[in-house]
Order: C-alpha cells, then sequence, then structure tokens
C-alpha cells in the first residue's frame, strides 16, 4: 500500500500502463476562470472503458447474459450473484453483497471502534493513541498537548506500560485560555485526516509488515463472521477463511490509493476480502507487471471484491473517488443516517470512501 505513490513520480508519470491509467482517471480540479480562456481547464473523464458491475447485474438479473469477458461463478447458497473475468483467475467481484443497513452498520463501526486504541492510525505517530475521535467531533472538541500542570487536563488513558497519552480533547475555550499549550487541532480537521486504521495482527507501515509484538485485539466477532461468509466464492471447498487482520482506509475527495501489491500474507491462496463503503470509485486491476494494461472498474458502496491466487500477485490501485453531488451514488445510505445524532455520519461518508480489507496472516 503506498498512499499518494503516483504524486512523487514526477516527469516518470507516464512511465508504465499502470500509470497511465491512473492519470487517465485522477480527479483533475478545475482551474481558477482566469486561466480558463487559455487552455481548457477542466477536462472529463472518459469513463467509457470502465467495467460497471452494477449494469452487468442487471442484465444478468434481466435476461441472465453476462458480457463477453465476464461469467456468473457457480456458487450454491450464496445471497446474490459472483462475477469473473474470464482471464483474470483469482479476482471476484460481488455487485451489492451488503445492504444498505449493514453498509451504515460498517460506516458507524469503521468511526467510531475500529479506530479505538490498541487498533492504531495513521495519528497515532503524531499524537499517540487517540479515543473517541467521532465522540469528539460530536461535541465540537480540540486536541491539545497536554502538560502536567494543568490538572483539568489530566490524561484519562494510558497506553503500553510507560506510555501516556500526551495529548488530550478539551473544549475550545480552555484551549485558548492556556497559552503555554500548543496550537489545538479541531477533532473534525482529524477525522477528516484519518487516512487508515488497522485491526487484529498490527501493519508496520514502515516496515511493510506485520508487528505481532504490537498490543492489539482480534478482529471484531461480527466483522470476522461477515469476512468468513463473504469469502465462501473465493476458498476451496470445505476450507474456512480464517481473519487476522484487517487495514481500514478512509478516503477523502480527493485521496488516491497508488498503484501496489499486497504480498505481506503468508499464503496467496486465501482472499484479501475487501469492502466499499460511500462515495463509489474506480479500482484499476493491473497484471504482475505495472506495464500490464490494468482494467477500471467502479467499486459502490456495498460491493465487495476478492482477491486470491493469482489475483494476489497483481497491481492494483484506487485511482479516483466520486464526490460531486450528482456522482456519489449515497442517497439511500444518507437515509440510513437522517436521525440527529447521525449528522457526524451522513456529512462524513457523503464526500468520502471507506474501504474494510480483512486479511489472513498466517
Ligand atoms: O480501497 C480499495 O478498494 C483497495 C484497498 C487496497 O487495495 C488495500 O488496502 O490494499
Ligand atoms: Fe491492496
Amino acid at each position: 500500500m503506498m498512499y499518494g505513490e503516483t504524486q512523487t513520480a514526477g516527469g516518470d508519470a507516464d512511465r508504465t500502463a499502470f500509470r497511465r491509467a491512473e492519470k487517465k482517471y485522477k480527479l483533475y480540479k478545475s482551474q481558477p476562470p482566469k486561466s480558463r480562456k487559455k487552455k481548457q481547464s477542466h477536462r472529463e473523464t472518459d469513463l467509457s472503458d470502465v467495467v460497471d458491475f452494477r449494469a452487468v447485474l442487471e442484465s444478468f438479473e434481466r435476461c441472465g447474459e453476462t458480457p463477453a469477458r465476464i461469467s456468473r461463478l457457480d456458487c450454491p447458497g450464496f445471497h446474490v450473484p459472483v462475477f469473473c473475468f474470464k482471464d483474470r483467475p483469482g479476482f471476484y467481484f460481488i455487485p451489492g453483497a451488503l445492504t444498505v443497513g449493514e453498509q451504515a452498520h460498517w460506516i458507524r463501526e469503521s468511526l467510531t471502534t475500529f479506530p479505538q486504541p490498541p487498533n492504531r492510525t495513521n495519528h497515532n505517530a503524531i499524537y499517540g493513541p487517540i479515543y473517541d475521535l467521532l465522540i469528539a467531533v460530536q461535541h465540537q472538541k480540540f486536541l491539545i498537548e497536554s502538560k502536567s500542570e494543568a490538572a483539568d487536563l489530566e490524561p484519562r488513558h494510558s497506553y503500553g506500560e510507560n506510555y501516556q497519552n500526551r495529548y488530550v480533547f478539551s473544549d475550545a475555550s480552555v484551549a485558548t485560555r492556556k497559552e503555554e499549550l500548543g496550537k489545538p487541532i479541531a477533532a473534525s480537521v482529524l477525522l477528516r485526516k484519518l487516512r487508515w486504521s488497522t485491526l487484529g495482527l498490527q501493519f508496520d507501515w514502515s516496515k511493510r509488515n506485520y508487528d505481532v509484538s504490537l498490543p492489539h485485539k482480534k478482529i471484531p466477532a461480527d466483522l470476522c463472521l461477515m469476512a468468513k461468509k463473504m469469502a465462501v466464492p473465493a476458498m476451496p471447498l470445505g476450507e474456512e477463511f480464517q481473519p487476522e487482520a484487517s487495514i481500514v482506509n478512509y478516503f477523502g475527495p480527493s485521496d488516491m490509493l497508488g498503484g501496489h501489491l499486497d504480498d505481506m500474507e503468508a499464503d496467496w491462496s486465501k482472499p484479501i476480502v475487501s469492502i466499499s463503503l460511500g462515495c463509489k470509485a474506480i479500482f484499476l486491476l493491473g497484471g504482475k507487471s505495472r506495464e500490464d494494461s490494468p482494467t477500471a472498474m467502479f467499486l459502490r458502496s456495498g460491493d465487495i471484491v476478492l482477491m486470491a491466487g493469482q489475483a494476489r500477485e497483481c497491481f492494483h490501485g484506487i485511482p479516483r473517488i466520486f464526490t460531486d453531488q450528482d456522482q456519489v451514488e449515497v442517497s439511500s445510505l444518507s437515509q440510513e443516517f437522517s436521525n440527529e445524532q447521525d449528522v457526524c455520519f451522513r456529512d462524513y461518508i457523503e464526500t468520502s470512501r471507506i474501504n474494510i480489507n480483512i486479511r489472513q496472516v498466517n
């Protein structure tokens, strides 16, 4: 997993087929009006080559047919149709695998319990463990550096043996009174900047490996059950998927996930179960080399992708999230968050995407 990898590519941006596809689909921000006269500012993305599995599902349900490249997997007892590319063994697409209610449940979990210590997030390296981020957003709190003399800011939690929480949430009024404290950071800003959290066995991004010495909890039981059920189409008959780790990726409007391989797990015959929530995205499935032209497809909220076997060796990434009003396609999800106390979830998911991917490590 390499965030922003394409951004550092500079002049090499066009070097490989994968990079060219990323460039084709990435979001181009419109230029300020002044420069609009001189050159065409806003390039419309050509989406005609993007495989749309929702349309594939609709036509399959209507007339039992699939496009030439795509087949329906025979998976008796599975609750919805599963599709495969005939030329991409090990890759499975399950459109609409989750109901809207299930999607809302996993969005809530992704923003509340999943980022809770001892699970780590991208904020850990800077602030140490942060508790109850979403509650802090709801109460418009600010994260401030706690000084021991400030009795009212005594850290509530400790982490590990000698680690004390240096940053705590507080009201803005407290933060501004204490001039000696660093600049307060709005909890809402931290939520916007949440990029990942890791569940179960903790993945160490710097070493690109699992660090079994880090404190961790088991994958939540309900997530484990759901992943086992969804992994069935990609599992050898009679074997059960054993979820041990999960990475939750959070995407804001201009975030992307550069082309990468997930090769840190021991047994590639086991699938990665990858769940999409929130705004629509484009997924690129490449080949074993970055030189192979990737296939582009839409990922919508509730879709599940399985990558096993040969597909585990294929480059893939997310060059684009759709957050424009007319393209997000989250209206039914928004209704799930229509209660006043859910406004945080609704505001978040209307301009964000969450991906939960679940792995068997050993
Ligand atoms: O966001 C996605 O759908 C893909 C995520 C992914 O590839 C990863 O976390 O390794
Ligand atoms: Fe991946």
